[in-house]
Formats: C-alpha cells, sequence, structure tokens
C-alpha cells in the first residue's frame, strides 16, 4: 500500500481539530497576498475532501482513529493519558449497564447459588470474596449510590494515566471509581451469571466492544497502565462535533470530516456538505437487532437504512462518491449464532439460512441497495469491514483511497467513463 511515504500535512492534535475556520495569513505586501491565494487554490483544485457519514456508534470515529494511524503523526502522552481516562470510565459505564440488567433480569436468586456453590467449593477470591458480595458491594457504589463515596487522596500517586482535564469531569470521576472497585468488577464479571446478562444485552445498549477491557481489568487498573492501539481504538467517546483531519498522501491532499451520528448531532452536517469528493457512510451491520440509545423504539439497522437512503439522494452529494462500510462484522459474525435474522420484525423477509455469515451479509448489501433510486451501485464501492482491525482498515481504505481517486479523475474529465 502506498500509504508507507505519506505525511500528514498538517500537525494532527489529540482526536483531531476541531472544524475551525480556515486559517489566516499576514503577508506584508500584496504580492505575498497573491501568492498565498494561488497557493491556497491550487491546493484546494486537488484536494479530495472525505466525509464520514453514518447513524451513531456505527464506528466513523473509529474509522477516522485508523486514519491517523495508517496516515497522520504518533500519539502524545497527554493523548494516551486521556485515553486511558476514557478507557477506565468505559469499563464503569459497562458495568452499571450490565449490574443494573442483571437486577432487571431477576438473576439476583442465580447469583446467590452461584455463590454458595463457590464458597462450597473454597473457589471464593479476594478473601472469601463472593459474587454476590462484590455485586452487592458494586451496586451500592455504582448503581443505588447508596454507599457513602470514598475520597482516597493518595488514589492516582503514582499512576501514569493519572487525571486528564481533556477527558472531562464525569470521566475522570468514572476512572476514580473504576480504581477503588476494579477488584470487585472483575469478580462480578468473572461469574457465570454475569455471562448469562452478557449473553441478554442487546436491551441495553453496553458497546460489545468493551468486553475486551472486561477481560483485561487488571493491566488496565495498573499503575503503570498505558493504553495500546487497540485499547484507543476501543475508547468510546460520542462525537459532538465536526471534527477536520488533514493528511498528505502519496502528494495528495485529503481533508476528512468525522461527525457525530446521533439524531441531535445531524443538524451539524449541513455545515460540511459543500464540494465534497467522497462520502464513506457507516452502517454497523451487527444492529439488526437493537434499537437506537436516542430513540429506544427505532431499530438502529432500519434507521441507518433510511438515512443512507437520505444520503444518497441529496442534492449535496449528486458529483460525490458514495462508499458504503458495513461494519463490525466481527460482532455480527458471533451474534447471528444466537441472534436469528428474521426473528426481527422489520427483517422478517430474510429467507437464508440461520446462524450464516454469507447469506446474512448479502441479505443486508440488498437492503441499502434498495435505497437507491437508480441501481447503480457500484459493488466495488461496498465493503464488509471491522474498524478496529488496523489490518482489514489499512487494506480497506487503500483500496477506498484508489477508487476515490478514479472516480475524481473521470468526473473531472481527466480519465474517460466505463
Ligand atoms: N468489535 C468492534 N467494535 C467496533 C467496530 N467499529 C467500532 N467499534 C466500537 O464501537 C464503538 C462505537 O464506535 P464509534 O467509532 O465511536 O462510533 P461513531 O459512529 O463515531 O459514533 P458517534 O460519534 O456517536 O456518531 C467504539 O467503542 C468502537 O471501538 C468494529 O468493527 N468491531
Ligand atoms: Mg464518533
Amino acid at each position: 500500500m502506498g500509504c508507507g511515504s505519506s505525511t500528514p500535512a498538517a500537525p494532527s492534535p489529540s482526536s483531531g481539530t476541531p472544524f475551525a475556520a480556515p486559517s489566516t495569513v499576514s503577508p506584508s505586501s500584496n504580492k505575498e497576498v497573491e501568492n498565498a491565494l494561488e497557493a491556497a487554490k491550487h491546493e484546494d483544485e486537488g484536494k479530495i475532501k472525505m466525509l464520514l457519514l453514518g447513524a451513531g456508534e456505527s464506528g466513523k470515529s473509529t474509522i477516522f482513529k485508523q486514519m491517523r494511524l495508517l496516515y497522520g503523526s504518533p500519539r502524545s502522552d497527554d493523548d494516551l493519558r486521556m485515553f486511558g481516562v476514557v478507557a477506565r470510565s468505559n469499563i464503569i459505564v459497562a458495568i452499571r449497564k450490565l449490574l443494573t440488567h442483571l437486577r432487571a433480569l431477576g438473576l439476583e436468586e442465580e447469583l446467590d447459588r452461584e455463590s454458595k456453590e463457590n464458597e462450597d467449593l473454597d473457589t471464593g477470591d479476594r478473601a472469601g470474596m463472593t459474587c454476590r458480595q462484590a455485586y452487592d458491594e458494586l451496586m451500592a457504589h455504582l448503581v443505588d449510590n447508596t454507599a457513602a463515596a470514598q475520597d482516597d487522596p493518595n488514589l492516582l500517586e503514582g499512576d501514569w494515566v493519572g487525571h486528564s482535564a481533556r477527558a472531562g469531569a464525569a470521566a475522570n470521576a468514572d476512572a476514580k471509581l473504576f480504581l477503588q472497585h476494579f477488584e470487585n468488577i472483575r469478580i462480578i464479571w468473572q461469574s457465570t451469571t454475569m455471562k448469562q446478562v452478557w449473553a441478554k444485552r442487546s436491551s441495553i445498549n453496553v458497546i460489545d466492544a468493551h468486553k475486551d477491557y472486561l477481560n483485561d481489568i487488571s493491566r488496565i487498573a495498573d499503575k503503570d497502565y498505558k493504553p495500546t492501539t487497540q485499547d484507543i481504538l476501543i475508547c468510546r467517546v460520542r462525537t459532538t462535533q465536526v471534527v477536520q483531519e488533514k493528511y498528505l498522501i502519496d502528494g495528495i491532499h485529503f481533508e476528512v470530516y468525522d461527525v457525530g451520528g446521533q439524531r441531535s448531532e445531524r443538524r451539524k452536517w449541513i455545515d460540511c456538505f459543500d464540494k465534497v469528493t467522497a462520502v464513506i457512510f457507516v452502517a454497523s451491520l451487527s444492529e439488526f437487532d437493537q434499537n437506537l440509545a436516542e430513540a429506544k423504539r427505532t431499530n438502529r439497522m432500519v434507521e441507518a437504512l433510511e438515512l443512507f437512503r437520505s444520503v444518497c439522494n441529496n442534492r449535496a452529494f449528486e458529483e460525490t462518491s458514495i462508499m458504503l462500510f458495513l461494519n463490525k462484522r466481527d460482532i455480527f459474525a458471533d451474534k447471528i449464532m444466537y441472534s436469528d435474522i428474521a426473528a426481527q420484525r422489520p427483517f422478517s423477509d430474510y429467507s437464508g439460512p440461520t446462524k450464516d455469515f454469507d447469506h446474512g451479509v448479502l441479505y443486508f448489501i440488498q437492503k441499502f441497495k434498495d435505497c437507491l433510486i437508480d441501481d447503480e451501485f457500484n459493488d466495488s464501492f461496498i465493503h464488509v469491514t471491522c474498524a478496529t482491525d488496523t489490518n482489514n482498515m489499512e487494506f480497506v481504505l487503500d483500496s477506498t483511497r484508489t477508487i476515490i481517486m478514479t472516480d475524481n479523475l473521470k468526473k473531472s474529465g481527466f480519465l474517460g467513463a466505463d
């Protein structure tokens, strides 16, 4: 792939540059102004402007992070500290939802039974701590808030991640709670009762990828913990502003925009709709049995299909190449083993075999193709992706780049149309 020689066009801050007005130039003479304008015009002419669009949690920012990994500058320690705080807080957010769900599913008695069995076998953890005791402590501190808050002034002493102002007050508070309660979280997470809760998580909007954090709690709680690339990729921060990054790849200027996908964020999209070369529309394959976080009755896949239809039929994108990334294929492959596509009301017309990855993917590809008014969607514009897998994204982004550049040349008349 040709990105090895690529360099970032501009220094890239942490998680992208907030959408900003063009930088001001202060030349000392008219000639310099003319030269600067001319240079800006040329840069603008050859520039590829790319938007990542799609519903919330589909994986846009993860793809944006992969682009930074592949084409941009390395993360600073300040960035890593921020991601460390967010990773720890992501665990608290996930465990709160899972504990609340355990209670709602009426599985507390199951937890008692498991604790009793473990006591009989003498396999209790942390000096005899049972999963029921760990659960009770966590409920009191994280969910019901019936326990007095523990304020240990030395909690962050010697901790590499420590506090990050950039992560925000809520994430820092949750990261502290994580350090206070990670032992109990580990015990409850390892219980067989929690495995049942995890299998029934589709209604609670817990991020599937955070299973990796939960499986690795001791590493993340360590005083020397530094987030790995994979930790950064699965870190979840909802995007609430348009974010831009610039790259120079093989001599071509790329300007990439990441936007928030939840309904309340979409009115901001219009700000970056001018002169767009390509849209990467991201939809999560695995969300066929989930409802939206912001509208609990709406199926996520139905929302993605409707959004795709409106993007494809938007007049602002008449000259724009639209690529479709059907993302989270890893979670989809896992999920179809226990969740039947045809059992979801909007997809009851699925007639393929159950537990079949290829049939399932082809079915959803067709659903997206059906959204187009004219039937011109080229299969090479569709990718089935795993945004957290860097090898997969390197391949996909490289071929996407080639397609976009070729399509752009065709549209500008430099290459003949097919
Ligand atoms: N397992 C797995 N997790 C993924 C994949 N793509 C994204 N994720 C995870 O899904 C979560 C949501 O992804 P984001 O990239 O934040 O989603 P987004 O589209 O930017 O969401 P908004 O900012 O709300 O619009 C993150 O924790 C990601 O790490 C994937 O292909 N596989
Ligand atoms: Mg995002």
